[in-house]
This record gives C-alpha cells, structure tokens and sequence, in this order.
C-alpha cells in the first residue's frame, strides 16, 4: 500500500485490555476493523488492512492480529517451522500509518496436562492444542459441509480450529469489520458461513490476491522455497492463468482443465495435493465452468505445501 505517515501501533497482549481497547474505540464513534493474520507479513497482509479501512468508509480503527494458532495445524504439520519475525512486522505495520493495534497474545486457549492420552475427530485427528495439552478446551465451532474437501481433505484439523480461533477473535476484539485474502479461498468462505448461521454482526471482507511481479501468490511460506523450487513454484500461477483463458474461450470441461494443471504441475517437479473446479459459493465441483466457478489448487515444491486460485466469472 502507498506510504503513509509511520504510526506505531499500540501492542496488546491480553484479552481483556483488547475488548476494552475496542469498546473505547466504538464509544469514540469509530469503527473496528480486525485484520487476522500469523504473522510473517506480506503485503498480502497489507492489503487487508487497505480493504479494511476502505470497507469502514468512515473513522475506523483497524486492529492486526498475529496469532500462530496451534488448533489448525495437526501434529505432522509445520506449526514448528512457521516463520515469524515480530519486529519486523510491527515496522511493516507502522509504515502503513493505518494500524491502531497489535493484538498478539501469547496463548488463547486454556491448557490441560501434557501427555493426557486424547481422542481425535474426524477420524483420528488431532491438532498440536490437543496432542501437547489434552482435552482442556473442548468447545470447537465446525462449519460441517464447507470445511470437507480441498483443504479439509489434507489438513483434517484444519477448518475445525480457524473457525474456532476466528470465532475467539470475535468475541474478543468485537470488530464491526473483518478482513479475509482470497488466497485461502475456502477459508474465507468457511468464515462467511459461520458469521451467517451464527449471527455475527460483523461484515466480512473478501480481499483479491495480492501476488509478486511473476505471479507467485504472496505466501509466508514462500520464505522456505529454495530458489529453484520457488522458480518451479511458478508453474501454479501459470496454470491457472491459462486455464482460464482456455475456460473463457470456451475449453471449460473441468476434468480436462485439471489434467492440464496437473500435468504442467507434475511436469515443473511439484507435487499435487488437489486440483478442483468448484462453485464459489458452495464449493461444489463442477463439471463445466458454465457458472462463476473458481479453480484452486494445493501443491508441494520440496517441504513447502502452496495453495493458490482463480476465480472465473462466466458471461452467460
Ligand atoms: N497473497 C495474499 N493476498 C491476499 N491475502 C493474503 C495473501 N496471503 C495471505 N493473505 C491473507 O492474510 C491472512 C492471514 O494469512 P496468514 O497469516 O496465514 O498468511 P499466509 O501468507 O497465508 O501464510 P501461509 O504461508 O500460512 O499461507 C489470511 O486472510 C490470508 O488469506
Ligand atoms: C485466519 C487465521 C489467522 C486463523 O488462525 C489463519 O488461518 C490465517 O492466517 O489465514
Ligand atoms: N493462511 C492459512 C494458515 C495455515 O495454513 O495454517
């Protein structure tokens, strides 16, 4: 986002001192805008800070989070190696001129004894929250359809513990506003069903992807791409680009257009987790892209787990 006068963000670590932060906020006639992130940031994150304060249209006060919530990674994920660099972040975060605060508490959960044998869901799964410290919180919000498939299919706890941790977020900043990337498509249409069938009085932001010069999708996780791999990496944003070229020039049979990113995935060395033609909305595999669909794709190049997609909003 364009420079701004710096202005350092007030840095908040306990969960009463944000809701009352926020309540002070609202009674001075401003909105508040939450910006969820882990950290690690991008000018993917940027961007939803620049979408917020554009969707408030008034006096807002935007509030980042950074939070690497242990809930959504299963025990054989990279919740270890997720990257951080605070200092950095707050600086990025200044830069803008447009953060009020910083919400990075130390913990959100309250925590049982280690080493409490623990039952999965779905199967068996169990997130790093349970595996390190039992079943002391228990209460988990599941958008039920929307998280299976895609992502759900890989990442079991996955879906299970953003709902929850996003739902905690609510209730503790009490945003007016929350602001999502598009790059984790699902994720962001997981949290527009939840406030809908939970009333949550919060307007959800959509925002577009925000990607380099060559296309890769701004990710944090692009830190551990070797140079070669991130080279490779690009062959995702490439597919996808083609694809729907080819699906608004009329090649819009959705099993041929996945073949095509698979085999120019496989090709480029990745290794494909899902390719899938889905509805927008509902996130339904579609046949052909006759309607607004949207095509996403997960994919490892070497340790690095991608995901990106396109949206295809069709004519007739
Ligand atoms: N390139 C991007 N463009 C727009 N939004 C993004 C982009 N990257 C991340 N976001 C959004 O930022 C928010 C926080 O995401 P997160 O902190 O997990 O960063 P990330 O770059 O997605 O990291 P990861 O490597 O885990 O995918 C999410 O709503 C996510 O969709
Ligand atoms: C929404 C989120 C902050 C919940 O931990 C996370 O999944 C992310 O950064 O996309
Ligand atoms: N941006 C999604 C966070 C995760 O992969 O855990």
């Amino acid at each position: 986002m364009a420079p701004a006068a710096a202005h350092e963000p007030e840095v908040i670590r306990d969960k009463a001192a944000m809701r009352a932060w926020s309540r002070r906020r609202r009674a001075e006639g401003k909105a508040v805008a939450l910006v969820p992130t882990m950290g690690f940031l991008h000018e993917g994150h940027l961007s939803l800070v620049s979408a917020a304060v554009a969707a408030a249209g008034g006096p807002v006060a935007v509030v980042v989070s950074i939070y690497v919530n242990p809930s959504q990674f299963a025990p054989t994920e990279d919740l270890a190696t997720y990257p951080s660099d605070f200092a950095g972040d707050l600086g990025k975060l200044a830069a803008t001129g447009a953060v009020a605060a910083v919400f990075c508490p130390p913990d959100l959960y309250v925590r049982g004894s280690a080493g409490h044998p623990v039952a999965g869901v779905s199967g068996g799964a169990v997130s790093c929250l349970e595996d390190a410290c039992g079943h002391a919180h228990e209460t988990w919000v599941r958008v039920e359809q929307l998280e299976k498939g895609l992502c759900g299919s890989s990442r079991p706890v996955f879906f299970r513990g953003v709902a929850t941790v996003v739902a905690k977020l609510f209730n503790i900043v009490e945003p007016d506003i929350a602001a999502f990337g598009k790059k984790d498509y699902q994720q962001w249409r997981v949290i527009c069903r939840m406030v809908r069938d939970l009333d949550f009085a919060i307007k959800i932001i959509g925002s577009e992807i925000v990607r380099e010069a060559d296309g890769l999708a701004m990710s944090s996780r692009n830190v551990h791409l070797s140079c070669e791999e991130r080279e490779k990496a690009l062959s995702i944003s490439r597919s996808l680009v083609n694809a729907r070229t080819a699906a608004l020039n009329g090649n819009n049979h959705s099993q041929q257009i996945k073949d095509q990113i698979v085999q120019t995935l496989e090709e480029a060395g990745g290794q494909v987790d899902y390719v899938e033609v889905v509805e927008q909305e509902s996130l339904t595999p579609v046949k052909r892209i006759d309607r607004p669909a949207v095509i996403c794709v997960a994919a490892w190049f070497g340790k690095v787990r991608l995901i990106d997609n396109i949206e295809i909003q069709t004519t007739s």
